[in-house]
């Protein structure tokens, strides 16, 4: 196997640098059945996110979810897309410029380079690792923006990274960071968040948390993310100096017949008019960016099933996108994981 490496290195004169690599999940390069086929297949592929035999998952993968999946999932693409292209990677993007404007001010200008990776699809963290080193970067900070770590989203990231460095002749030094969802930036940004929505609209009946779910059978096989969430939920409801019952957690995006982590929250917004609560605040603080599962699956469908079971009032409070104190905390995790 040839190895990558660079032969005009100068030995006395080149500075090496630190930089960053963000990473988010990846989104299809269209909204189309074909693009989406090639990057469920991707996506699908990863023994992270499914974990069952290899090769009773390739039939059902090649025979039962790629001749039908691309073409139902491009529709719902097609409902969110943007002019600029997927949401999930316009925000990406926008978090990145932001980023590297924030290390340019305290540093100089492209002296710590922020590049982007997403695990599936485009631009991949292989050119991006590819893009750090071609600037003498040497030292690398990677922050998957999965505030609670989970093996499907955060391990997976681990993997392609440790895939694409054991290509390399001269691998550079990395700090993983492997979730960051107790830390002051983060839970600082997402009580802001919650905080302005009530101060726009009012004390709901209820604020729903709503984290994307997972098999149930990764929590019992030693996967945090479950209760990673729940603390999210007890820390975020502190600062925000609720009581617990005024705030719940729930899960979305169940995929498939087994049983995912509940509750899940299209039943639970289903069931809660009944309940009497009808005026409610929604929030994914799973999600660093928002995209299809936040757009479409809660904004749009969930909305309308808390309004068709009698619900008053629904509003979806934004990811963190590229707010400045998401950024900031961003910043912060970063700086404080340079050796
Ligand atoms: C089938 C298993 C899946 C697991 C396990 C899973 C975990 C998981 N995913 C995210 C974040 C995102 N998922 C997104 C889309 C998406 N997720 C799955 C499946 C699993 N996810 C599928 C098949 C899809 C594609 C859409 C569809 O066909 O339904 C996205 C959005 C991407 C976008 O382009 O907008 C995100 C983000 C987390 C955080 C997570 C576990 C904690
Ligand atoms: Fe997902
Ligand atoms: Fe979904």
């Amino acid at each position: 196997m040839q190895f990558t490496g660079q032969t005009e290195y100068d030995h006395e004169n080149s500075s090496l640098k630190k930089g960053v690599l963000l990473c988010n999940l990846g989104t299809p390069d269209a909204p189309t059945p074909k693009a989406l086929r090639t990057y469920l297949r991707q996506f699908l592929s990863d023994y992270r996110v499914i974990g069952i035999p290899k090769l009773l998952w390739w039939v059902i993968l090649n025979l039962v979810i790629l001749p039908f999946r691309p073409k139902s999932s491009a529709k719902l693409y097609q409902q969110v897309w943007t002019d600029q292209g997927s949401p999930l990677l316009v925000t990406a993007k926008a978090q990145q410029k932001k980023l590297q404007q924030r290390f340019d001010q305290q540093f100089g200008e492209g002296q710590v380079p922020v590049a982007l990776g997403m695990r599936y699809g485009n631009p991949s963290i292989e050119s991006a690792i590819q893009q750090l080193t071609d600037q003498n970067v040497r030292d690398i900070v990677v922050l998957p923006l999965y505030p609670q770590y989970c093996a499907a989203t955060a391990g997976s990231t681990w993997d392609a990274l440790a895939d694409t460095l054991k290509k390399y002749r001269w691998v550079p030094s990395v700090r993983f960071i492997n979730g960051y969802h107790t830390t002051d930036g983060y839970l600082t940004a997402l009580a802001a968040s919650i905080q302005q929505q009530i101060d726009k609209t009012g004390m709901p009946d209820k604020i729903i948390l709503s984290f994307h779910g997972t098999p149930e059978s990764y929590l019992k096989q030693g996967d945090p993310y479950h209760c990673f969430c729940h603390q999210t939920t007890r820390l975020v409801t502190e600062r925000l100096g609720l009581e617990k019952d005024q705030v719940m957690t729930t899960f979305q995006s169940r995929f498939g017949k087994a049983a995912w982590l509940q509750p899940y929250t299209d039943k639970t917004l289903q069931a809660l008019p009944e309940q009497g609560v009808k005026n409610i605040l929604i929030a994914c603080p799973g999600f660093s960016a928002d995209c299809l599962e936040t757009i479409e699956e809660i904004d749009a469908e969930g909305r309308e099933t808390f309004m068709h079971a009698g619900g008053e009032q629904f509003h979806y409070i934004p990811a963190l996108n590229d707010r400045d104190d998401h950024i900031d905390g961003l910043y912060d995790l970063v700086t404080k994981n340079f050796s």
